[in-house]
């Protein structure tokens, strides 16, 4: 039988699983299965070049029971509505996870900002926000960064949403730069939570960091952090990649010689001749496994070929549900996305909280603040697994999923 990698499917697969654990009807999985709204827009760019490019784009608000909807917006050639569906729900789970006063939201932008130039990228900044601004704002949907975003194109949403509304809106986005009104914290913060899912998986497992073999798929804000904060704890990251390829040194990488090449896309392996492929990565020889690029990276195909003995996700959605039954039947520690990334949307949270009060942390405040959370949270999840016999995944949902059910059971809707 073919491996279903549909995102959104298998996502609704799980929840239906962990809801049934949980006790709920059905009328409560209608309720969750999909988005309670989702809006695609079409939006007109002019180009450098004089022309008109029209970009199709889309928000999805999964549940907003608990409070305003949470999440994202990605950049990248290979967005699709079911992606962006799948993507809120997850939001919607990892504010469980970690007790954000959130549901799920996520947007996405079919296009690739690799071959834009920075004027044209604001302009679809700016078109993305005056064509969903009707369904967000700070009390009803707050988008933050996410794949090929950064806290610049935060700053333009921001700016073009507070022109339309006619008054300053910091709390609108997160993930803005500090001098408009974003959190200490808020860039490495993904990292950070990942990094603490390692520390906490590590001494389950009985390995000691230090000495640590890591390997990172992808670049980015969350891969290239983490190869930092790894490389400092004295972990060897062996392997690291992009979206063109993996760079693999069983000695360790000089990563702060990466960080210092690397350009805004999260790209550097472009520098170098004797590359790997992203699958080839995967299978390398090491202790700690991080998949922090895309999608359906482990897969039936290669899960039997994983060496590593933890696998933490800091990608969304980067193991199929066949892969993720291999990896447990192995005996592979298996922290999932809406546990393992759920520090970015928890210092979100904290910026966001800045911004309606007005009065703003330090970083030692924000990541004291962060590491409460995500230890809280993994030990939660542990628990639930070891308590239920089941694995992380389908633990983290049922976490993830009660208080958005009970809220919703709460306010009559099912
Ligand atoms: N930025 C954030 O705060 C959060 C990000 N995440 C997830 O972490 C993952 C990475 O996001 P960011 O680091 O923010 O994005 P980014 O845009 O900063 O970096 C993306 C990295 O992935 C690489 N990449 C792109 N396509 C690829 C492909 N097909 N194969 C292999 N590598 C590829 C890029 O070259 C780059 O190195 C995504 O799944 C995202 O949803 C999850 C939670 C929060
Ligand atoms: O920071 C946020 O609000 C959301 C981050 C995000 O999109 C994610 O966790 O996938």
């Amino acid at each position: 039988m073919e491996e279903n990698l549909n995102l959104f499917t298998s996502t609704q697969e799980v929840i239906k699983e962990a809801l049934t654990k949980l006790g709920y009807e059905n009328d409560l999985f209608e309720l969750l299965k999909e988005p309670l709204r989702m809006l695609t827009v079409r939006i007109p760019v002019r180009m450098d070049d004089g022309t008109i490019r029209v970009f199709t784009g889309y928000r999805a608000q999964h549940n907003d029971a608990v409070g305003p909807t949470k999440g994202g917006v990605r950049f990248h050639p290979e967005v699709d509505e079911e992606e962006v569906k799948a993507l809120s729900m997850w939001m919607s789970l990892k504010c469980g996870i970690v007790d954000l006063p959130y549901g799920g939201g996520k947007g996405g932008i079919i296009c690739d900002p690799r071959t834009m130039s920075m004027s044209e990228i604001e302009r679809l900044s700016r078109g993305y926000v005056r064509a969903i601004s009707q369904i967000v704002g700070p009390t009803k949907d707050i988008p933050a960064p996410d794949v090929y975003t950064n806290s610049q194109i935060m700053a333009w949403m921001m700016d073009e949403y507070s022109r339309l509304r006619e008054y300053d809106s910091p709390g609108f986005i997160t993930g803005k730069p500090i001098a408009l009104g974003g959190s200490q914290g808020r860039e490495k913060a993904t990292a950070q939570g990942v990094t603490i899912c390692i520390e906490e998986a590590a001494k389950k497992k009985g390995i000691d960091i230090k000495g640590a073999r890591v390997v990172i798929q992808g670049f980015g804000n969350a891969g290239s952090f983490l190869a930092k904060f790894m490389n400092d704890a004295g972990a060897k990251v062996v392997g690291i990649s992009d979206a063109y390829g993996g760079l693999h040194d069983p000695n360790g990488l000089d990563i702060d010689y990466l960080l210092d090449r690397r350009d805004s896309f999260g790209t550097v392996t472009t520098l170098f001749e004797n590359t790997i492929s992203n699958h080839e990565l995967l299978e390398i020889n090491c202790d700690i496994l991080v998949p922090a690029a895309v999608s359906n990276q482990i897969t039936a195909d290669n899960a039997n070929n994983i060496k590593a003995s933890i696998v933490v996700e800091a990608a969304n959605g980067p193991t199929t549900l066949e892969a993720t039954k291999i990896l447990t039947d192995r005996g592979i520690l298996l922290v999932p996305d809406v546990l393992a990334s759920a520090g970015g949307v928890t210092v979100s949270y904290f910026e966001w909280v800045q911004n309606n009060q007005g009065y703003y942390w330090t970083e030692e405040e924000v990541n004291e603040k962060l590491r409460k959370k995500i230890v809280d949270s993994f030990n939660n999840v542990y628990q639930t697994a070891e308590n239920r016999r089941i694995n992380m995944r389908l633990a983290a949902y049922m976490v993830g999923a009660r208080k958005m059910a009970e809220a919703s059971r709460y306010r009559g809707w099912v």
